[in-house]
């Protein structure tokens, strides 16, 4: 560090570099005057190198990325809320990758008949074994028969969106998501594909060589419409039967009778049928966010946000969102992550409080969700980190408590307090931040929201104040260190 005018420090007794510092001895005017404007000047220069440190210094903390990770049982909207992120901050990387989406929402569509013709299947069964099932109509079972080549899309669509090593194919057990009870859930399996995110299964899809430079996937440059084996030709030759079948009144009593409902399916887009089956369907940007596909392994996703929203500047903040597979299987592999992080948002999705998970059969979904949330809330690790709490599937949960199913039937605790939406709804919210207050190793402040990570508007919303707030905590700590 220079020196100011060398005389405090040169007075100073205690200052073993006095002798050195000190002016000289018989020094002129003329000479003082010289000395002084040199060490201005020196000075001048080390606060200009202390000044450069400094902002150096912020810059780097500018530029340390904000780290989110999503966490929750499996099909609770994580990934769906990770496509929300890229819809905001990279909505050009998102739609280019709508071909491969294309082919998951076939999928998802394939798979809900498949599981209709299932339903089917049960009934004759019943029938066969003089038990009193609905009697299928010689009619409906003929439109069926011509629906059938859709079993076969769904193998093609398997292979196509699995390419060696990128994914796995496995046999879930049905009633999870369907109602069905438990003795039938047992029996009856379906197929559901699940990615391992880090390989590139979206190539399989995006590589048309007909438009190298792919620009923009809205005009469906990307899909090769001339391929004599993409399996919308076939989706399309079925639809006007697809569309029958789906709306045919015993159909509708038959999944009612099984206590299967569809809405509830992931990946839901029968209500669609008639645009999804069309010969150029394209999806749009809610048809992706609702298409299913489950995760495997973690995947990191990065953004750049332009601006600092906690201050405003234009600084170019990488943020980073990892992205989890759910499943029971996969939560070993969360650990490793739970370092570093600056914010953690647990989807505990509400509406399944009266379903079971699909990989224990024993296991209500929504007493799997309170229990994990426990274990984050108390985990020594994670005591520093930002706990977020998305009570998702608002919407299904608003309709199911509406349509009178008893959250008391299936949450003794819940007594005989109203089955209204907002009771309910109050309910579970305090419940998670009573375990947040009473759990967490460190004070901590509860952030929950109520959300249909489906719905984009909202979502965002949510997110954009969540970034605000998370970039407010990490200025403040970096501040402090
Ligand atoms: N109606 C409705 N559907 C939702 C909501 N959130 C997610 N979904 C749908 O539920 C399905 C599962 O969501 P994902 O985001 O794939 O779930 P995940 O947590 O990533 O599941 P894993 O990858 O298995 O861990 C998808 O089809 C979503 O579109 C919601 O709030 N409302
Ligand atoms: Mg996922």
């Amino acid at each position: 560090m220079a020196r100011t005018a060398g005389s405090i420090i040169a007075n100073d007794p205690s200052d073993p570099l006095a002798h050195v510092t000190a002016p000289p001895l018989n020094e002129t005017a003329a000479e003082r005057q010289e000395r002084l404007e040199k060490e201005t000047e020196a000075k001048q220069v080390s606060d200009g190198i202390d000044r450069d440190i400094e902002a150096e210094r912020e810059a780097t903390k500018a530029r340390k990325p904000i780290k989110i990770l999503l966490l929750g049982q499996s099909e609770s909207g994580k990934s769906t809320t990770l496509k929300n992120f890229q819809l905001m901050y990279d909505p050009k990387a998102f739609r280019l990758e709508k071909a491969s989406w294309r082919a998951v929402i076939q999928l998802n569509l394939v798979r809900s008949f498949h599981v209709m013709f299932d339903a089917v299947t049960r009934a004759q069964e019943l029938n066969q074994k003089g038990e009193n099932a609905l009697i299928i109509p010689p009619e409906l079972l003929r439109i069926k028969l011509r629906i059938m080549p859709l079993l076969a899309i769904e193998n093609i669509l398997i292979r196509r969106l699995t390419p060696e090593g990128s994914g796995e194919v496995e046999a879930v057990q049905l009633g999870a998501s369907t109602g069905l009870a438990k003795a039938e859930r047992t029996k009856h399996y379906i197929k559901e594909v699940a990615i391992n995110s880090t390989k590139g299964w979206k190539e399989a899809f995006t590589g048309n060589p007909a438009s190298p430079t792919r620009q923009s996937f809205e005009s469906g440059d990307d899909i090769d419409w001339n391929d004599p084996k993409d399996p919308g030709r076939v989706i399309h030759e079925c639809a006007e039967d697809m569309i029958k079948f789906w709306n045919d009144p015993i159909i509708q009593r038959l999944l009612n009778q099984q206590n299967m409902r569809m809405q509830e399916v992931s990946g839901f887009f029968l209500d669609q049928l008639d645009r999804v089956t069309a010969p150029r369907y394209i999806p749009t940007d809610d048809d992706v966010l609702r298409a299913r596909l489950k995760t495997l392994g973690v995947t990191e996703h990065r953004f750049t946000l332009s601006t600092d929203v906690a201050t405003g500047k234009l600084i170019g903040r990488d943020w980073r969102v990892f992205d989890v597979g759910g499943h029971r299987s996969q939560t070993a592999a969360w650990v490793p992550y739970f370092d570093d992080m600056d914010a953690i948002i647990f989807l505990a999705p509400i509406s399944c409080f009266d379903q079971t998970l699909a990989e224990d059969l024993k296991t209500n979904r929504l007493s799997d969700s309170v229990q994990l949330w426990e274990q984050l809330v108390r985990n020594q690790l994670l005591r520093e980190t930002n706990l977020i709490l998305f009570l998702n599937k608002i919407d299904i949960f608003k309709a199911k408590i509406k349509s009178g199913v008893k959250l008391a039937d299936y949450v003794v605790s819940y007594g005989n307090r109203p089955n209204d939406f907002e009771s309910t709804v109050d309910y579970l919210r305090k419940k998670f931040a009573g375990i947040l207050k009473e759990g967490s190793p460190l004070p901590r402040h509860f952030y929950g929201h109520l959300t249909a990570v489906t719905n984009t508007q909202s979502t965002q919303y949510i997110l954009t104040n969540l970034q605000e707030m998370i970039m407010r905590e990490v200025f403040v700590k970096s501040s402090l260190l």
